[in-house]
């Protein structure tokens, strides 16, 4: 008999096994309907083998979809990444299968006139219908073709019932355009026209090859890749490729350069489409019809039959990195999948990771450098202002000669970025009598203000409540007073500092969707907006010509974090903020405020050397065998009875195996050891760069049956250490 291994969303390591009927036809990367107890459930056939009958009682499979097969890369590349990542592999091939919950969306219905058909009986009101449905725009009601011939709907729906008139669906087209590689070519510098011709080659040679693109922040690496893509298109015009990109305002500006430079949009991927866009969008791109897809990491796992090239754009960028139910870092499974599709993958970047710089040092990746900004545009000057020597007034943030910049610069007519990263108005909110911090009632982290909605929200969970009037510690009447600032009370200072001024908040809170920061960056580059207080949203890739200053209003921020890579981040999203000022022909210039000029991360950005910054951080790696000299994987136990996670945490550490050049470290309680009412544990285990870590996980964990009321994730190369 014929037994199909089947891959099924839920946490298990293993797919499922179930009898193949004698009359269906079945291969691996097949989707199908299985029973699970009760339910019905959608699955994707691993593996279909013969066995001698059993008396196992296996059920069978209810239904092979009508719908075409997991293309066999994809299919490995899941399995692969579920080894990987310590995940089921069920719940990984699942994320390949979320658009099929929704039915792809039906096209309008249009009225036509049905060829050789004519009224019995042709009245001039009905006359009238006709010569309307002839000579009007299509429609799609009988009140609205009534309406346009001046007769009543009944006339039309007369029509109808004859005959006469029938409803089809219209001829949307196809909603996805093909791209054409000619439609507005740019003229390449040489540096750039060699990392195009090279990626190009790459990606129609139909090997794996991975790149690094380092390019100074302007440098054209976009353009770069986007000549790469128009390559592989001429050179194969049934290629796929796939562009992830960190944020989805920057998403929003990149589809607008490829709708420029092929002619046509390309489709877009992330968590705001709607499930039937999805679909639309999972089908164009599984049969192949679907050319070029840019999007947030999740597009990774999109069903490509032919993928032939993958853009990771800002690849230094955190939130590439999935820390909620799988956990993966996007960055390494897109180089993986270029593996498995025999693709090429580029890693671009002005702020390469240390990961992504040893791996290209050391062979793995090739190198390609763009050293210059385009055209006459410079890299914009960086300047330390020291907050020691030149403080702001109490309660302001902004220093003077930072204020005094930023009146030359509007006198000027050009724009300014205030950047910091601190969403909301104040980060803490402390009671003046009694000291009390207001913190979430069942997560240890303090609640952030926000003035616009006048709550009090926690950043980590989104548990928010309205700002109280007394104090929950001490009961002090109006004693709450907001510690230290956040983009709203900057922009506050702005507007009492420059009424005058456009003033405009980019944070995630203001432009939650895909929409509306691509309305704020329009008004940004039309030069609508005078100064913009930003997050990290605005950091990242944007192009404003007509932004000449840079203010950071605290340069010490990220550094105080302490965890691995709070230098290297700080200098990258630094140096990516900076990289915003003078893109175009005028000159810009940065000013860091800061309290600890002397920090080497801030040195090295005022000098501009990038290298020796790197090599110092790279170093230190080096020296405490850290990533990417070492391997880290953090285990986090929670649960909501604090002894049950304790005991499981004991139940670990004495269950370790025996391994060379690896050590565990803990358990100990989580930085945040509550969240949501959840007690959470960790343990970190440290490897070299050689050892095994998945396998050490494997046999470490097959030794442990932890309680059911406790929850373990793993999280393989960890970036949040919370
Ligand atoms: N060859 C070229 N011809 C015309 N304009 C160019 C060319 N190369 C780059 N530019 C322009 O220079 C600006 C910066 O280019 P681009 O955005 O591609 O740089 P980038 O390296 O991707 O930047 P970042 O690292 O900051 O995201 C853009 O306005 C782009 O259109
Ligand atoms: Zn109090």
């Amino acid at each position: 008999m014929k037994v199909a291994a089947v891959l099924i969303p839920l946490p298990v390591d293993e797919p499922f096994d179930y009898v193949v009927p004698d009359d269906m036809a079945l291969a691996r990367g097949d989707l199908v309907t299985v029973p699970l107890g009760p339910r019905q459930m959608t699955g994707v056939v691993s593996e279909v083998r013969e066995i001698p009958a059993t008396n196992r009682r296996l059920k069978a499979i209810v239904a092979r979809l009508d719908l075409p097969a997991l293309p066999a890369a994809t299919l490995d590349f899941l399995e692969w990444a579920a080894r990987w990542t310590l995940s089921p592999p069920g719940e990984m091939a699942a994320l390949s299968l979320k658009a099929l919950r929704h039915a792809p969306p039906k096209p309008p219905l249009r009225l036509h006139r049905v060829a050789g058909k004519a009224p019995v009986r042709l009245t001039p009101a009905r006359a009238a219908v006709l010569q309307a449905l002839d000579e009007g725009p299509t429609v799609a009601s009988a009140a609205e073709l009534g309406r346009a011939a001046g007769v009543s709907a009944g006339v039309v729906k007369g029509l109808v019932d004859e005959g006469v008139i029938t409803a089809r669906p219209a001829e949307t087209g196809n909603p996805l355009q093909a791209p054409d590689p000619h439609h507005a070519r740019v003229e390449l510098n040489p540096d750039q026209a060699e990392a195009a011709g090279q990626i190009g080659q790459a990606a129609l040679s139909g090997e794996f090859v991975a790149f690094l693109l380092d390019g100074v922040t302007g440098s054209g690496k976009t353009e770069a890749y986007l000549e790469a893509v128009a390559r592989l298109l001429e050179g194969y015009p049934q290629a796929q490729a796939l562009i992830l990109l960190p944020e989805i305002a920057l998403t929003q500006a990149v589809i607008a350069r490829i709708t420029a430079r092929f002619g046509a949009a390309p489709a877009e991927w992330h968590s705001g489409l709607t499930g039937p866009r999805r679909r639309q969008v999972w089908d164009a791109v599984v049969s192949g019809h679907c050319r070029i897809v840019v999007g947030a990491r999740s597009a990774l796992f999109l069903p490509f039959p032919n993928l032939r090239l993958i853009v990771v754009d800002e690849e230094h960028d955190g939130s590439y990195k999935q820390e909620d139910g799988l956990i993966y870092q996007g960055r390494d499974l897109a180089v993986a999948r270029a593996r498995f599709e025999s693709a090429a993958v580029v890693l671009a970047s002005a702020t390469p990771s240390l990961e992504t710089l040893g791996n290209a040092r050391q062979g793995r990746y090739r190198e390609l450098r763009l050293t210059a900004r385009h055209g006459t545009a410079v890299l914009p000057d960086i300047t330390l202002l020291d907050l020691r020597a030149d403080p702001p007034e109490p309660q302001t943030w902004l220093s003077p000669p930072l204020r005094a910049a930023m009146a030359e610069t509007l006198a000027r007519g050009e724009q300014t970025l205030l950047f910091l990263n601190r969403r909301g108005y104040a980060p803490v909110v402390l009671c003046r009598a009694c000291g009390h911090r207001m913190t979430a009632p069942d997560t240890d982290s303090w609640l952030v203000e926000h003035r616009y909605t006048g709550r009090l929200v926690c950043h980590l969970t989104g548990f928010s409540m309205a700002r109280p009037d007394t104090c929950p510690s001490c009961g002090a009447k109006d004693s709450l007073v907001p510690v230290g600032p956040g983009v709203e009370r900057v922009e506050e200072e702005v507007r009492s500092l420059f009424p005058e001024a456009r003033t405009t908040i980019f944070s995630s809170d203001t432009t939650p969707d895909g929409r509306s920061a691509r309305d704020l960056v329009e008004a940004m580059e039309r030069g609508e907006i005078d100064i913009l207080v930003a997050t990290q949203a605005a950091a990242k890739g944007h192009n404003f010509p007509n932004l000449t200053l840079v203010g950071v209003v605290d340069a010490d921020l990220g550094l105080r974090g302490g965890d691995l890579r709070a230098a290297e981040r700080t200098f990258q999203l630094l140096m990516q903020a900076t990289g915003r000022a003078g893109r175009a022909e005028r000159p810009g210039r940065a000013l860091l405020q800061t309290w600890t000029p002397e920090h080497p991360v801030l040195q090295a950005l005022a000098a501009g050397d990038r290298d020796s910054f790197l090599a110092t951080e790279s170093e230190e790696r080096r020296l405490a065998a850290l990533p990417p000299f070492g391997r880290l994987a953090a285990l986090i136990l929670s649960g909501d009875k604090a002894d049950a996670v304790e005991k499981a945490a004991q139940l670990l550490a004495g269950a370790i195996p025996n391994a060379e050049r690896l050590e565990v470290y803990g358990p100990a309680d989580a930085p945040l050891a509550l969240v949501r009412g959840r007690r959470r544990k960790r343990l970190l285990v440290r490897a070299d760069r050689d050892v095994d870590i998945q396998a050490f996980l494997r046999a470490w964990l097959a030794r442990v049956k932890l309680p059911s009321s406790v929850r373990l994730s793993i999280d393989v190369d960890p970036y949040s250490f919370l």
